[in-house]
């Protein structure tokens, strides 16, 4: 369709605010040619529509038509195959009927039903208008049902539909909005359903009269008249008419576009919101994100944008560099089409690492020494990533002579050539604020690999070339954005690279400076054999700009000695031959922040001990020295866990693990899980939910007893909340594990009821709509 601005007429746009009363004599006059304008506006969206229509539908038709065309050249060999059969086997007619279609077609010509059995059994039965029929079957009585049975419907609303409890009925459908207008939920069952008036039924509203009302309005500007004209054609009532474009406005984003683009303006955060709602954040900050690409191989280009591959003219359009065996040699580049390759549609090709480049990832982690094992954090990615970076950085040197063909100028001269244009046709000024932030994440994540930042964080949005140039071209505003908060990112006025040499000088050291700080700053937050250095430690302490957390190891608040001997196994050079795995994850996360280590079990692997009986059951968490616990069918319901070997009272057994999700979307599953009478939620605090459905440890199936063996409780560790799982008493081999759930009276379901809790069953029922059990240590 094509741009409402295109059939703007500047007196039409007045009669949006026309009212129904008009009082001047030259009035009437005025709203007929109003009218008649608004008319038009609307006949000639319809007619647009119409016309798209059309194509759209002979298209279809084109498709179906060359589609069966298939199928009915088939059946039509095949008919003409089965005449041929019949001509050689010398034109006998064959009956190719069943012998019930046969009676059917008898039946209905009034002929008595054919017999081909002639054994005497002619129980003819005659049917109303005395057809007789042969071996009459009685029809089968179905039996007859009132109402279909109730059924549940979940659908995904548009977080911008604000509702409150209220319901809002589509078709037969009754959807129950989300308090938060969440982009996720509801439910609606028939049984409810069944209970709408026919008439509160709405017709709901195609794409293309969303099209024509918001064309319209947005050229005629909104009255009465406007929408009491789209109602006749639309063949609605005004006041549905009015309503529509309401929501339409509130939900402006109706096409992806615009969905993008509104997210454009926004910052990561905000733009993640959802996201960060709805996944783990544990499982984001410990394992990063799987689909990461790294390279294979640094010298290859990572796709048609590699700024390796080309680069940009002054007008934008990409010049791909020749290859040196061209006889062209004196030209470096060659045009490319920008329709073949758009520029912000970069495919890079997905290239998973080679074995051997993963057994090298290995390796290299390795480094520490033999006792670390790998750990395949997001921060373990990003070094391996950073270091490869930098081995790429300076593999590709702009010359003038590269940049513009047949250049004859001095070297010093081309640079700054290339300098000013790069500095015009990659605007960083102009870049999005969502693609500032998400540069800036990947700047963080991947250091200044232009290839990684562009493939793994841009979307496609900027290609690597776009991506190479801001990063060399306006580094002063790189630099800033790296040393600012993302709130900041706005508010970036650098100076422009290109308005001097001198301030290209000292960006070109800033930025030195800064990737130089923060390659030292990745290898100390990495490699977690370098902390035993008291240089590199001092750096720890040092970096001011970066966000320092008091940490402890463990979370215990109590101080034991044995903190003092894992200090100096971190801090100190002493090597402890058997570090686990764990062990040098627990240290690769001191080393990530700025450490304060009161507490931990130094024996690493025997229990520690602070006066006769201190455990510190923290650092058993953490080193996952956990009871082995085998799933079996449980006594209670369903599956249950059962301990291996038998433990002691207060011993820890495991830890209750999960999703780490927010209480809002913990409400949202929770309301599915109600429905399956199955629920993993675990309260947390009053940030997070653990959500054990599909991820989790066999202590998942551990169920509920008001007179449990174990306990759950709430542990700090390591800065984050975690749950586990303690006996309650001394447990044998074989037992089945059962703690108290703690549901809340109020809203625990039968099975979960204290035996003295006089909770009526209509309060339960009315609390769990409002909100779900929660399992609490
Ligand atoms: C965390 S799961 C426990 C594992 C579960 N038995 C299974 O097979 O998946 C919690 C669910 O188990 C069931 N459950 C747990 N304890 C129960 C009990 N004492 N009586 C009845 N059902 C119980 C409930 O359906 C509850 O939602």
């Amino acid at each position: 369709m094509s741009s409402p601005k295109d059939h703007l007429l500047p007196s039409v746009a007045a009669a949006g605010s026309v009212s129904s009363g008009v009082s001047t004599d030259a009035a009437p006059q005025e709203a007929t040619t109003s009218l008649s304008k608004i008319s038009l506006v609307i006949d000639s969206l319809k007619k647009e529509v119409e016309a798209e229509r059309c194509v759209y539908i002979k298209k279809k038709m084109e498709e179906n038509r060359m589609k069966l065309a298939g199928i009915t050249n088939n059946n039509h060999r095949f008919s003409v195959a089965r005449r041929n059969l019949g001509i050689i086997n010398g034109g006998k007619t064959h009956n190719f009927l069943t012998k019930r279609q046969k009676d059917a077609i008898d039946m209905r010509n009034g002929d008595a039903i054919s017999s081909s059995q002639d054994d005497g059994r002619a129980s003819v039965i005659l049917l109303g208008c005395g057809i007789p029929v042969e071996n009459y079957v009685p029809p089968i009585n179905l039996p007859k049902v009132e109402k279909i049975p109730p059924y549940t419907t979940w659908i995904f609303l548009d977080r911008n539909q604000k509702m409150t409890e209220d319901q809002t009925v589509v078709g037969r459908r009754r959807i129950y909005y989300d308090q938060n207008g969440g982009e996720a939920l509801i439910c609606s069952d028939s049984e409810e359903d069944e209970t709408v008036d026919e008439e509160d039924e709405k017709k709901e509203f195609a794409e293309s009269e969303d099209n024509i009302i918001r064309s319209t309005i947005e050229q005629t500007g909104p009255s009465d008249i406007v929408y009491d004209l789209l109602a006749q054609r639309l063949s609605r009532k005004p006041c549905e008419i009015k309503e529509r474009y309401e929501a339409l406005k509130c939900s402006k984003p109706s096409d992806a576009d615009f969905n993008m683009n509104s997210f454009l303006d926004k910052d990561l955060e905000t733009a993640q919101d959802s996201f960060n709602k709805l996944f783990c954040r544990r499982c984001l900050a410990e394992n990063g994100c799987s689909a990461w690409k790294s390279m294979d191989d640094e010298s290859v280009p990572c796709g048609p944008h590699c700024y390796l591959q080309g680069t940009y003219t002054r007008e934008g359009e990409f010049l791909r560099k020749r290859l040196k065996t061209s006889s062209n040699a004196h030209k470096d580049y060659e045009r490319i089409d920008s329709e073949t390759i758009p520029v912000h549609d970069v495919n890079p090709t997905n290239r998973s690492p080679s074995p051997n480049k993963k057994k090298r990832m290995r390796k290299s982690v390795k480094g520490g020494g033999e006792e670390t094992k790998e750990f395949t954090s997001s921060s373990t990615k990003a070094k391996l990533l950073s270091k490869s970076q930098s081995r790429r950085k300076d593999s590709f040197v702009p010359t003038g002579n590269q940049l513009i063909p047949g250049s004859n100028n001095t070297k010093k001269k081309n640079v700054l050539a290339y300098d000013q244009t790069f500095g015009k046709i990659t605007d960083f000024e102009s870049w999005r604020t969502l693609e500032k932030c998400l540069f800036k994440k990947g700047l963080k994540i991947f250091g200044q690999n232009s290839c990684l930042i562009a493939r793994n964080v841009m979307g496609g949005r900027k290609t690597c070339t776009e991506v190479y140039h801001v990063l060399h071209y306006h580094e002063n505003k790189v630099n800033k954005l790296y040393s600012q908060g993302s709130n900041s990112i706005d508010s970036q006025n650098g100076v422009d690279m290109t308005k001097s040499n001198e301030n290209m000088g000292t960006a070109r050291r800033r930025r030195s400076n800064v990737f130089h700080r923060r390659s030292r700053y990745r290898r100390l937050k990495y490699t977690w054999k370098s902390a035993g250095s008291h240089s590199l430690r001092k750096r720890i302490s040092d970096i001011k700009d970066l966000h320092c957390r008091q940490y402890n190891p463990c979370g215990c608040h109590s101080v034991c000695g044995d903190a003092r001997k894992l200090a100096k196994f971190v801090l100190g050079d002493v090597i402890v031959p058997k570090a686990s795995a764990e062990v040098a994850s627990a240290l690769a996360l001191l080393l990530t922040e700025n450490v304060t280590l009161i507490c931990g079990d130094g024996t690493l692997g025997s229990p520690g001990t602070k006066g006769n009986s201190y455990e510190c059951q923290n650092m058993k968490l953490l080193l996952k020295q956990q009871q082995r616990v085998l799933l079996g069918r449980s006594e209670v319901s369903g599956w249950g866990a059962f301990l291996k070997n038998s433990v002691a009272k207060d011993e820890y057994l495991g830890e209750y693990t999960g999703e780490l999700i927010s209480h809002h979307e913990a409400d949202k599953r929770g309301k599915i899980y109600d429905l399956e009478n199955s629920s993993f939620l675990f309260n947390l605090n009053d940030q997070y939910v653990l959500d054990a459905y599909r991820k989790g440890d066999k202590l998942k199936f551990a169920n509920h007893s008001p007179d449990p063996n174990c306990y759950a409780k709430v542990m700090m560790v390591a800065g984050d909340h975690r749950v586990g799982i303690f006996a309650k008493e001394n447990i044998s081999a074989g037992e089945e594990l059962f703690y108290d759930y703690r549901y809340e009276p109020d809203k625990a379901p039968s099975w979960a009821k204290k035996p003295g809790d006089c909770s009526r069953k209509e309060d339960a029922t009315a609390s769990s709509s409002s909100g779900r059990a929660k399992k609490l240590a």
